[in-house]
């Protein structure tokens, strides 16, 4: 017995490439909201199947212009951040985390506030398809907690982190841990909080070790997480080489490259996923291939922070999983249809070149483009196996993490007027102009978390 049938017009990644229009197929979902077959018209049982359960209330049949997907994956998020969303973007990140976003982040001291915030972040994320987030918390444990916790209620998967931040000469004293010892012993509370939690979920919520990025944090305390991560073998995420001045931050220290650097510190393997990436050599995506770890992609907060765009396509070409974030709140937009949009829009920039009065053979980087399907798989597929999670594809033995998307609603923006518009085209008119307003229903693991009528 399924617990759940849908008959629906889907699209997934074939690979990282090509998109699989799954037409009129029936979704079979088994109790623990995993797909267990998928039913294709021309399959000998196809009748039968939609026979024994049309009549059943485990059946939905998703109505002609309604179009599911999978649930999106956002591979970095700040959830503390999204209290302010679209503010001070017109300042250099090492001013913006100073004057901005320390001081905010500080606020979440307070459950009262925290809980406010993060039951916002979350419904909102879920509202725009995102049923996957990794995300970052802020140093305080109780609140990281409490984030997971409000994921495990809402249905959402988090993959949570507590952020570790100790080397006292970058981080100001109202908003650190309180040293390197403490750093180490409240994450390790953290995990076995986080993973009590878990018990209590369907959807998993996952604790994830979390140094901020290199410059914040002390030799001991990056060794110390990368042997905790390695003891209870969770994810681990960091930001890695974003800007000009983070990279030469961990050059003038170190003498290497900061995926050097992490590695080096036992934070790097397959369950680690690192945040923009933008000025990684070839060695380093090397490395990132040869450890499995993932690049989370922000294209929108590059923009203004990363002082470059990065060559996405040649990183995906040597093998690196890679991943969208939406990164809140360096990135304005919760949305990964956003993000999406953005990174071919910045990959086009970076094929042609931007300075017009450089010669146009001169100008860009050849082969720099991505497609709105390689968008796609990054913000599925290519987010699922960032996370090594089964999530991301709508295929046998993966989560039924998905989105309805309907193109038909009267302030609906999408143009779509010949009912035999070919079906690759209106999946791209969805990634290109659908909004909230589009998405009326949302499952995670079978279960249905979000609906909007
Ligand atoms: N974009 C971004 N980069 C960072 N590097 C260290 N912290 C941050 C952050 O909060 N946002």
């Amino acid at each position: 017995m399924y617990t759940k049938v849908f008959l629906a017009t889907a699209f997934t990644s074939k690979s990282p490439k090509e998109v699989d229009v799954l037409k009129d197929c029936l979704f079979c979902i088994d109790g623990e909201g995993l797909i267990e077959r998928i039913v294709h018209p021309e399959h000998a049982d196809y009748e039968k199947v939609l026979d024994e359960y049309i009549h059943t209330d485990v059946f939905q049949k998703i109505e002609a212009g309604s179009y599911l997907l999978p649930g999106f994956v956002d591979l970095h998020v700040h959830a503390s951040q999204w209290a302010q969303a679209g503010t001070a973007l017109d300042i250099p990140l090492h001013d913006w985390l100073s004057t901005y976003t320390f001081p905010s982040e500080a606020k979440f001291a307070d459950l009262d506030y925290a809980k406010t915030v993060y039951e916002d972040v979350v419904s909102t994320l879920l509202a725009n398809g995102t049923t996957t987030a990794l995300y970052f918390a802020t140093v305080h444990k109780d609140a990281s907690v409490l984030l997971a916790d409000i994921c495990a209620k809402r249905g959402q998967r988090g993959l949570v982190g507590k952020v570790v931040m100790d080397l006292v000469q970058e981080c100001p004293d109202y908003y650190r841990d309180a040293d390197t010892q403490t750093a180490l012993q409240d994450t390790e509370e953290f995990i076995l909080q986080v993973k009590e939690i878990a018990k209590t979920t369907k959807q998993g919520v996952y604790p994830v070790v979390t140094p901020r990025f290199i410059p914040t944090c002390t030799e001991e305390v990056l060794a110390g997480l990368g042997a905790l991560a390695a003891k209870y073998d969770t994810h681990i995420q960091s930001h890695c080489s974003e800007s000009d001045w983070a990279h030469q931050h961990v050059q003038q220290r170190f003498g290497k490259n900061d995926a050097q650097a992490l590695n080096d510190f036992g934070l790097l393997q397959d369950k680690s996923v690192m945040a923009h990436c933008n000025f990684l050599s070839d060695e380093d995506a090397k490395l990132f291939a040869e450890t499995g770890s993932a690049i989370a992609h922000c294209p929108v907060s590059n923009a203004y922070f990363a002082n470059s765009v990065i060559p996405v396509a040649r990183f995906a070409e040597m093998g690196v999983d890679i991943g969208l974030g939406s990164d809140l709140s360096g990135g304005f937009s919760p949305s990964l249809y956003d993000n999406s949009r953005q990174a071919v829009m910045s990959s086009r920039m970076l094929e042609d070149g931007v300075n017009p009065s450089v010669p146009a053979d001169e100008r860009g980087v050849n082969d720099s483009r991505i497609t709105i399907a390689e968008a796609f798989h990054m913000v599925t597929a290519g987010g699922g196996a960032s996370l090594s999670l089964p999530i991301g594809r709508l295929e046998e033995g993966y989560a039924w993490d998905v989105q309805r998307v309907d193109t038909t609603i009267p302030s609906s923006r999408l143009p779509i007027f010949d009912p035999n518009e070919p079906l690759l085209d209106v999946l791209q008119k969805i990634m290109y102009l659908a909004r909230p307003e589009n998405i009326r229903e949302v499952w995670v693991q079978g279960e249905r978390v979000h609906s909007r009528n």
